[in-house]
């Protein structure tokens, strides 16, 4: 079988970065945007040392020994597919088999950045308040004996504190997890972890790590054994693990490093001084569009993100949601053109390549909808506009946890609250109509409101009777 074939000669290569969390989406974003700066004599010396803390991580160890780094990209669009090798991986730790070549890495002079996708429940951050969950088994851990550590924040810790000791300048940490602010949520697992046993150290990086802001887009499915063969069938490679996603990509970020970064710009990223922007556009506009997509969709039951997408009815609704009642709360984005910004997502929605089910859209919607929708909705309240369709968003949502679609098939309802809003649920289909949005820790206190209330109701009532398409065709009328 053939082996993959690397793109350039990689001898000469440097690990600049050391990186945690390497997977799927890594793989199809920044190691593809260094990729394109070695392939253009640029980042020779910012090559990527991945590196995983978590069990599941040996497998990824195996696939990149066996592949000396190399995997494919593929990325695929309405009937069209091209493929690259990528190179910038120089090599991968598998923390638990040797923990201390992963802080040597992280203490070399060459490495300057530690960059994170760790997930969001990586950061172990306590979503009400916002902080570092000092009391998690794994941080108290990790603080009994911070010299061998076991996770992320544990080893940055541990790594920063060699630095210091040594007279070394600390690397910036560059977190690129789809959370609002990941610099300043990488910040807070950082420093809180430093403060449990070293206060001192904790003050240190506070004063002098930087943590960049950056907004991060591209939609990257598990791969599939269908991928496998696909790299099989059509580039003769023999991969065991290739990543296939959408050719739209997306880099925004905040230029804040403290001992330099690679020409980033050059590969198309877009370094900025304030990220907000664009990260208020993504998620009010993509993330809440998803939302919508999920949950209309699967009360007529539809499976897929691109069938909903170009379902003309929920097309119709989320264009007119968008344009109506999300763009007129975002700041001007610099650069970006937003009705074309929304075309480009139904150009990515629509994608039947990827293959994208609404049952992952709608995971965990009780974290989802307050970032995504309901802060607009109280946005929209402070101004006076009106919360007509997004009061249907959050009916359809409410609808959903009902459990039953419209042609009596099963919603399967996949939410960490699912223990506190089944019941709301149960007791909204008995008629209590504001059972649902009455969950303060969604909703906050919008059920006191009496127009959201009354456009809730109302939606919630007609979806219940006449079903989505004809509820959109009111709303839309
Ligand atoms: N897949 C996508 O379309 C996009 C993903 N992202 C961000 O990237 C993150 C990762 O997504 P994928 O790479 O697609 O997922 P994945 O499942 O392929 O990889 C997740 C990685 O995170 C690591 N990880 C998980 N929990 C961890 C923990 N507690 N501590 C340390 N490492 C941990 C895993 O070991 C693995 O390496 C997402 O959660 C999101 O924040 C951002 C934009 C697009
Ligand atoms: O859903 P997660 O794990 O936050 O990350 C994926 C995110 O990125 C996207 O795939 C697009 O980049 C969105 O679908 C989603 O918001």
């Amino acid at each position: 079988m053939a082996s993959l074939t690397a793109p350039y000669d990689r001898n000469s290569l440097i690990p600049g970065i050391v990186h945690f969390g390497l997977g799927n989406f890594h793989r199809a974003h920044q190691a593809m945007f260094i990729d394109r700066l070695i392939r253009m004599g640029k980042a020779q010396d910012w090559a990527i040392l991945g590196v995983g803390v978590m069990p599941g991580d040996s497998r990824m160890r195996d696939v990149m020994q066996e592949q000396d780094g190399l995997y494919t990209l593929v990325l695929k669009s309405h009937g069209k597919a091209e493929h690259l090798v990528i190179g910038s991986i120089a090599g991968f730790l598998f923390a638990p088999d040797d923990p201390e070549a992963v802080l040597t890495a992280m203490t070399a002079d060459t490495t300057r950045i530690v960059s994170l996708t760790v997930t969001e429940g990586g950061y172990n951050i306590d979503d009400a308040l916002g902080t570092f969950k000092v009391d998690s088994p794994a941080a108290v851990r990790d603080a009994e004996d911070p010299a061998h550590p076991t996770t992320t924040f544990g080893y940055i810790v541990e790594a920063l504190r060699r630095r210091r000791a040594a007279g070394q300048k600390p690397f910036t940490v560059m977190s690129c997890d789809n959370l609002q602010g990941n610099g300043k949520i990488a910040h807070e697992a950082v420093v809180a972890q430093a403060r449990i046993t070293d206060p001192e150290l904790a003050e240190w990086i506070d004063a002098n790590v930087s943590f960049p802001n950056s907004m991060v887009d591209r939609i990257t499915p598990v791969t599939t054994e269908d991928d496998i063969q696909f790299v099989r069938d059509n580039y003769g490679g023999d991969d065991a693990w290739p990543v296939t996603c959408e050719p739209f990509e997306q880099w925004v970020l905040e230029d804040k490093f403290t001992l330099g970064r690679p020409p980033l710009e050059d590969a198309g990223v877009q370094v900025v001084e304030d990220v907000v922007p664009y990260e208020l556009m993504k998620l009010r506009l993509l993330n809440a569009s998803h939302q919508a997509l999920a949950h209309l969709g699967r009360l007529i039951p539809l499976e897929f993100a691109d069938q909903a997408a170009a379902d003309p009815d929920i097309q119709a609704f989320v264009r007119a949601y968008l344009e109506r009642e999300a763009i007129p709360t975002l700041k001007p984005v610099p650069g970006i053109d937003l009705p074309d910004y929304v075309d480009t997502l139904f150009e990515r929605f629509t994608n039947e390549a990827i293959k994208d089910t609404l049952a992952r859209l709608a995971q965990d919607a009780s974290d989802r909808m307050p970032k995504f929708v309901i802060s607009t909705l109280r946005d929209n309240i402070a101004a006076g506009r009106s919360v007509q369709l997004g009061a249907a968003l959050c009916a359809a949502w409410a609808l959903g946890m009902e459990g039953v679609a419209e042609d009596g098939s099963k919603i399967a309802v996949d939410d960490q609250l699912s223990d506190e809003l089944l019941p709301l649920a149960a007791q909204q289909k008995q008629g209590q109509q504001t059972a649902v949005i009455s969950n303060q820790r969604v909703f906050g206190t919008l059920a006191d409101d009496a127009t959201f209330v009354e456009n809730f109701r109302r939606s919630l009532e007609s979806l219940r009777e006449h079903g989505a398409r004809e509820t959109i065709k009111v709303l839309l009328a």
